[in-house]
Parts: C-alpha cells; sequence; structure tokens
C-alpha cells in the first residue's frame, strides 16, 4: 500500500511517500520525504529527503502545495492508494484516522476559528489532492485525538458552565508528533511504554508539552486553540486572559484583532523581531539583548511545563525533545534542563551537542547515573500519519476468514540438562524419534514417569530440544490423578509452580515447573500481518466442526517468524471439544487488545 501524506504546519509544508507492507513502524519504507519553509515573498527553501535542494518558487503555504505535484512526478511516484492529511484541530468528534468526505470536511472547516493557521493549510492541501487525484481516497489524521484521552481535570477550564456547554474545553495538539515520540522514546529505553512518565516537548514553529503516563497523553500545554503553553514563533502561549479587557480599554482593540495579533505578531517575532529561532540565536549570538531575553523566556516557560507535568504524574522517568528547535537547537535544551537537576535530570554536554538523528536515531543526552532520561529524537508525523491511515484501511478491509489447525497436546515434560543427567545418567543424549509440526522440535524416543501424593502416569513424552528449565505439562484430569494443584500457566512462566517426582532409567528427579499448558496458538508473521493480529494479542477461537463445537476465548497469540500457525489446546480442552483427528478453528471477530501496545 503506497500513501502519500501532506503535513502543512504553520510555517512549512511537510510531505512524504511511504510503502507500508508489515505491520510495524519499522516495516514501513519512505520513498520520498519533502519540506518547503521559510516563505517569504521571494519563495522557500526546498529539501528533499533531508538534503537542501535549494530555492523554489512557492510563497505560502497554499503554493507549497500545488508545488508537490511536480516534485514528485521528478522523482517518478505517481500512482498512490490512499492520500492522508494533517488535520490540526479534529475537536471531540475525530478521535482517529477518518475517511474525508463533504461531511467531514464540513466539520473540520467549522473548527477553523479554533486553529486560523492552520486548518484553512490542511484543507487547502485537501482540496488541491481533491481535484489532482479525484478518484483517491483522503483520509485525515488529526492532531487533538492523541489527547482526547486527558482526564477532565486537564481539559477542562474554570469557566461558566454555559460557556463550557457551549464547546469550550481544553483539547491539545502535535499529538502526532507526541505519540510518534513516546513510543519511539520506549522503543530507545527498551522500557514498556506503560511504566514510562515523560514528557515530551515538541518545539517547532508551534510549540507544545505533552504529559505521557501509562502510554496515554494525560495533559498538554495547548488547550482550545494552539495559541496556549508555550512561546512560539509567532504565538504568544499562556497569557492573562485578563489582556483582553486592558487591549480594549487603553488600546481600542477588539477581539479579533487581539487574537490576529496573539496568533501572528507575538513569540519570538514579538520579543526578538524575527520568529525563526535560528535567528533568533544568531542575533543573541552577536549580542542582541532583545534576543537573548526571548530565548530566556523561551525556555524558562518550557522548563515549568516540564516541572508542573513532573507533579502531574508525580515523577519523571524521561523528557524527549522534538521538533525543529527540540531536535537542533542543543543551546536551547540545555537552557532547558538547567535548573531541573532537583528533578534527577542531568544533561551531559557532550552527548547533548553531538546528536546525530538520522535513521530515526534517538540518542540519549543525560548526564551518566542521572534518573530522568533525556532523549533527543526527530519527529515523524508524516510516518505516523501513513501507519495510521494504512491500519485504518486494513481495517476496513472484511477479514479475510482465520482458519488454522487444532493440535492436541498429550500431556508430556520438557526437560532441562541436569533433569536428563538425573533421570538417564550423566551426559545422556535423548534420541530424537518423530519431528513435531514447529520447526526444530521433536519427540524423543525415550520416555519417563510421573509420580504425585496420589498416583502415578507411566510413559510420559519428552519434547525436545532441551530447555533452561524443566516443564511438566499434564491436563487438569491428570493433575487430580497425580493428586498435584497444577496451575495454568503460559509455557515458560514456571515462578511458583509445585513440584513434583520424574523417573528415568538412571533414578528419580523432583522438580518445580508442573502446569496445565495454557491454550495458545503458535502463528507465523505472515500470518500476523495478513490477520491484522500482534504477538501478545488474545482472540477466540471457534471450534465448529466437532462433534462437541465449543469457543474457546482467551487464546493467546504467540507470533514468531519461525513459526507455523497451528492451534495448542490439551487433551481435557480437546475431549470437551469432541475432537477426533484433525479438526481446523476458526478466529473469531474483532481482536481483544488486552497485551497489544502494552
Ligand atoms: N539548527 C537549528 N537551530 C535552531 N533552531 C532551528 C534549527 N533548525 C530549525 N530550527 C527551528 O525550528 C523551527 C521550525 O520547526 P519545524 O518543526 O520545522 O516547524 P513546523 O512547526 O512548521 O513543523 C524554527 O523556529 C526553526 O528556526
Ligand atoms: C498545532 C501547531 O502548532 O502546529 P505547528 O507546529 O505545525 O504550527
Ligand atoms: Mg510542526
Amino acid at each position: 500500500m503506497r500513501i502519500l501524506v501532506f503535513n502543512a504546519g504553520s510555517s512549512s509544508l511537510k510531505f512524504g511517500v511511504f510503502d507500508l507492507s508489515g505491520a510495524a513502524l519499522g516495516q514501513v519504507q519512505e520513498c520520498l520525504r519533502g519540506t518547503l519553509d521559510r516563505f517569504s515573498p521571494e519563495g522557500c527553501e526546498l529539501k528533499l529527503s533531508g538534503q537542501t535542494e535549494g530555492r523554489a518558487a512557492p510563497r505560502d503555504l497554499a503554493e507549497a502545495a500545488a508545488h508537490v505535484p511536480d516534485l514528485l512526478a521528478k522523482a517518478g511516484l505517481d500512482r498512490f492508494d490512499a492520500i492522508a492529511h494533517r488535520i490540526a484541530h479534529g475537536g471531540e468528534r475525530f478521535d482517529r484516522a477518518t475517511r474525508l468526505d463533504g461531511s467531514t470536511l464540513d466539520q473540520i472547516r467549522a473548527l477553523t476559528p479554533l486553529a486560523p493557521l492552520h486548518n484553512p493549510a490542511n484543507l487547502a492541501a485537501v482540496e488541491m489532492a481533491q481535484r489532482l487525484w479525484p478518484d483517491l481516497p483522503q483520509w485525515g489524521v488529526f492532531d487533538t485525538a492523541f489527547h482526547l484521552a486527558n482526564p477532565a481535570r486537564a481539559t477542562t477550564y474554570a469557566v461558566p458552565e454555559t460557556w463550557r456547554a457551549a464547546g469550550l474545553r481544553r483539547y491539545g495538539f502535535h499529538g502526532t508528533s507526541h505519540k510518534y515520540v513516546a513510543m519511539r522514546t520506549a522503543e530507545a529505553l527498551q522500557t514498556p511504554l506503560r511504566e514510562i512518565r515523560l514528557v515530551s516537548l515538541h518545539l517547532g514553529n508551534g510549540a507544545s508539552a505533552c504529559a505521557i503516563a501509562g502510554g496515554q497523553s494525560v495533559d498538554s500545554s495547548m488547550g482550545l486553540t494552539p495559541l496556549e503553553g508555550l512561546v512560539m514563533g509567532t504565538r504568544s502561549g499562556d497569557v492573562d486572559p485578563g489582556l483582553f479587557g486592558f487591549l480594549h480599554r487603553q488600546m481600542g482593540l477588539n477581539a479579533a484583532e487581539v487574537e490576529d495579533a496573539l496568533y501572528r505578531e507575538s513569540g519570538l517575532l514579538a520579543l526578538a523581531g524575527v520568529a525563526d529561532m535560528r535567528e533568533v540565536e544568531a542575533r543573541a549570538a552577536s549580542g542582541d539583548a532583545a534576543a537573548q531575553l526571548a530565548i530566556n523566556i523561551y525556555a524558562y516557560r518550557a522548563r515549568k511545563y516540564v516541572g508542573a507535568y513532573a507533579a502531574a504524574m508525580g515523577g519523571l522517568d524521561a523528557l524527549v525533545f522534538t521538533g525543529g528547535i527540540g531536535e537542533n537547537s542543543a543551546s536551547m535544551r540545555r537552557r532547558i534542563c538547567d535548573g531541573l537537576e532537583f528533578l534527577g535530570l542531568r544533561l551531559d554536554d557532550d552527548r547533548n551537542t553531538t546528536v546525530d538523528l538520522d535513521n530515526r536515531a534517538a540518542p540519549q543526552i543525560q548526564a551518566y547515573g542521572a534518573r530522568v532520561n533525556v532523549l533527543v529524537t526527530q519527529t515523524a508525523e508524516q510516518l505516523m500519519i501513513a501507519q495510521e491511515v494504512a491500519e485504518a484501511m486494513r481495517a476496513a478491509q472484511p477479514m479475510p476468514k482465520r482458519r488454522l489447525p487444532v493440535a492436541v497436546s498429550a500431556r508430556h515434560v520438557h526437560l532441562d540438562r541436569a533433569a536428563v543427567d538425573a533421570l538417564f545418567g550423566a551426559g545422556y543424549d535423548l534420541t530424537p524419534a518423530r519431528p513435531l509440526r514447529q520447526k526444530g522440535h521433536w519427540a524423543a524416543e525415550e520416555r519417563v514417569a510421573l509420580e504425585g501424593p496420589k498416583g502415578r502416569l507411566e510413559h510420559v513424552a519428552i519434547l525436545g530440544p532441551l530447555r533452561p528449565h524443566t516443564q511438566v505439562e499434564v491436563s487438569r484430569t491428570d493433575s487430580f490423578a497425580l493428586g498435584l494443584d497444577a496451575p495454568v500457566r503460559q509455557s515458560g512462566d514456571i515462578d511458583g509452580t509445585p513440584r513434583i517426582r520424574l523417573h528415568g532409567p538412571a533414578g528419580a528427579y523432583d522438580t518445580t515447573g508442573l502446569m496445565v499448558a495454557a491454550r495458545h496458538i503458535h502463528m507465523s508473521a505472515d500470518d500476523a500481518r495478513a490477520w491484522a493480529l500482534a504477538d501478545g494479542d488474545m482472540v477466540d477461537v471457534s471450534l465448529d466442526q466437532t462433534a462437541r463445537g465449543l469457543t474457546f476465548t482467551h487464546v493467546l497469540v504467540r507470533v514468531s517468524d519461525k513459526a507455523l500457525t497451528e492451534m495448542h489446546i490439551d487433551t481435557d480442552e480437546a475431549n470437551a471439544a469432541g475432537i477426533v483427528g484433525a479438526v481446523d478453528g476458526e478466529i473469531m471477530g474483532d481482536v481483544a487488545i488486552t497485551a497489544r501496545h502494552a
């Protein structure tokens, strides 16, 4: 599936072409990346796939969107399956990738007053794409969607009820970026996202901070509109709403004039005379006091949000910088972090000044031993947008029938080295007698006996190869016969399992590891992709061809490149379903996403 993505920001147009064959972010291929920014009456700057191409003709965002088809044609890219658009404001309604049609576009248009720098540019890209590719589906992915999970205490303004009823609430923006860098941070730290209390600082022309706990956005610095919060290129960020009355009385300004100035004439532009941080930094370096103050205010405001969000989450595990300024300005990262040592956050100067962000890198720049991890990574809004649209398009397709063979595992053991030594003699090698369906696995010629307080089970199969820990898998009926209470466990999860005695020709061996194996599916990576399943998913499998037809719930999916797709149940389960001989099952309905993305 090939998707063309448009990301119109307040100061730049970014676009990308992605091939999405696999389900994971790592399997997405970026065919082209383009940025048009630094617009002026003389034109703009163009970058293609990271390389600066020099100047181009477009003078503003609308002209930039119209220029993209030429750039695509030059790159030989003309066939797409869908066009995806970043939409800044999606209000309460758009919580996921959504097909853009007459009615959804009307709703987005109606939100324009709440994102006057963004939604018009986003809609201009949609309209241009509709004209050029009238037959292709157009999709929107919304900045606000990620923050719809924010609790009411974070989204509610303390204002009259009638205002709130009219829709006055906090939304938050840059959600696609915050979500991506959160995932990237978890990946880089090799820690599940749900275990990380993270602050993401997206510092671009627009800038926002986001508190992410348990993998979800819990607060963000932008509000009803992308005006609230941090200092931005031309936007004020937080101000006292009392300024409306003040400016009206003192200067005769009306609401629209004040609002316009807060969007377009404030922020760095107002403080330093230029909106672009590169230029502000250059002026500050040459001694310009206004630019120096602007930088100090910018950093101070960002630092206050980091502290506030650490308090909101009851602690901070990681801070991630992204956006044009967060990615490129080591000195701004330094200024923001200075003073946060009380949180256990310390930067390493060498690491901070030598970050290399190529190839989705997410380097860590905290001092060695610091409690809070600090990372820098390029945001990848276009990639996330492509990914979310591809997932939505796949979900919209009818699911293929997901049928798979069901194999019945009779009682068996997996032995470790110590067990083989004790049962068959030191250094003994088991003899593979019969290969199993999963590659590299076999049943041994040798057998063992199991002994519990109530009885013995003779001639129990041994499955190879050897494992790091001995594991004894029996049915519930077997466990009664043995007089041992075997817990239902996934293979390998042997902590706290009961002890049992094994007998072999060379002697007896006492071991933990007794369990009733929980039903599961071994699944190849190809099948998982085609069936929209991921490792760790729980599914329901219906056995409709058997005499005692039965649906098994809570079946764990275990995906591996090497696996042949097959469901494993034990003899009690097979008897309950009336299985005789080979039988198929079918994975039912929607996936219960219990463990996925955890
Ligand atoms: N090397 C750099 N040093 C400091 N700031 C930079 C650097 N490169 C880009 N920036 C700043 O990043 C901001 C633009 O960020 P970006 O994320 O590209 O914008 P947008 O919000 O339009 O997507 C501008 O203020 C620009 O000056
Ligand atoms: C919402 C927002 O401020 O976006 P950008 O950074 O693209 O201006
Ligand atoms: Mg941006």
